[in-house]
């Protein structure tokens, strides 16, 4: 695959990082990015890793990883356009940037693929989509879901599903966080020692995702298992329903969808 340059190695671009070096690829054909100089020379300490500025990683690498906020994206691009060739491909993991939109800054005939990851991928059980541009083929596809599983599954969606895998996939895991806070929090106010509440939480969440994954059994068969007639879970389960807790879930997540259509504005 030749060298891969990650431009923008913050919290995504360092787990897409540290996965490709956990799966064996070669530190010498890696190369980071970042703004601050002392960043991208950190990782570069810390891995093994080239850090080089963004015009030197376009001139070096094969493959580009852009995983700048979208909102930096028009100013990395503009930097990097000239260094870039149509032997080169470009991946970008930015929330809510059009593949037709970098294609149409970048010179034609680049091979562009967007992928929405996500942060579990640091402890190799990542998740994410890839959607071709216009002058991707399948071979660029395969490029870029290597990368991923590096660290992870892929999937392929097409691009006009992004939106909708961003709020699912890519931002999920902080919504798994943050039920975990509130079960932790339920403990202590139930009276628990904080340390044993997060003990109780973190497992069973670990074992009922794993449940879900090893038994292939819908989380509806799964969670009537749980549930005995007139039990605790029913009872609990109620009150979740009263205050429209799954309802919530959907506008959520319609909300992170939204979001990451209107990071698209401007970039159209
Ligand atoms: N965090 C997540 O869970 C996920 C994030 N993403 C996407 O990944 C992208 C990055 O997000 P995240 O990692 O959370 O954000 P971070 O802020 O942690 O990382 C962004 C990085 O970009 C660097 N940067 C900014 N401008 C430039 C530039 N012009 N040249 C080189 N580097 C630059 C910053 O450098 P410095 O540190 O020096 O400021 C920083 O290291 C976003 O587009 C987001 O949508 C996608 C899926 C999941
Ligand atoms: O919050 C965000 O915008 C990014 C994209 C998906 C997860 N984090």
């Amino acid at each position: 695959m030749g060298t891969v340059a990650i431009l923008g190695a913050g919290t995504m671009g360092e787990t897409l990082l540290s996965g490709l070096i956990r799966s064996g690829r070669p530190a010498g054909d890696l190369v980071v990015t970042a703004r601050r100089p002392e960043r991208a020379d950190a990782l570069a300490a810390q891995y093994g890793v080239r850090a080089l500025s963004n015009t030197e990683a376009a001139q070096t690498a094969d493959t580009l990883v852009l995983v700048v906020k979208p909102q930096d994206m028009g100013l990395l691009v503009d930097e990097i356009r000239d260094h870039v060739s149509p032997g080169n491909l470009v991946v970008s993991l930015a929330a809510g940037i059009p593949t037709a939109w970098l294609e149409s800054r970048l010179p034609d005939g680049v091979a562009v693929v967007r992928v929405m990851p996500n942060t579990p991928a640091l402890v190799d059980q990542g998740m994410a989509a890839v959607s071709a541009g216009r002058s991707a083929d399948a071979a660029h596809l395969e490029e870029a879901s290597e990368l991923l599983r590096s660290c992870g599954r892929v999937v392929q969606v097409a691009e006009k599903h992004q939106d909708a895998v961003t709020a699912i996939s890519g931002s999920g895991p902080a919504y798994i966080f943050y039920v975990v806070e509130a079960m932790i929090e339920a403990g202590v106010v139930l009276g628990l020692p904080r340390p044993t509440a997060t003990e109780l939480v973190v497992q069973t969440l670990f074992g009922a995702a794993t449940m879900m994954r090893e038994t292939g059994q819908h989380p509806t068969v799964l969670r009537e298992q749980v549930t005995s007639p007139g039990g605790t879970t029913a009872a609990a389960l109620r009150q979740l329903d009263d205050h429209k807790v799954r309802a919530a879930f959907i506008t959520a997540m319609e909300a992170a969808a939204n979001r990451s259509h209107e990071l698209a504005s401007g970039h159209e």
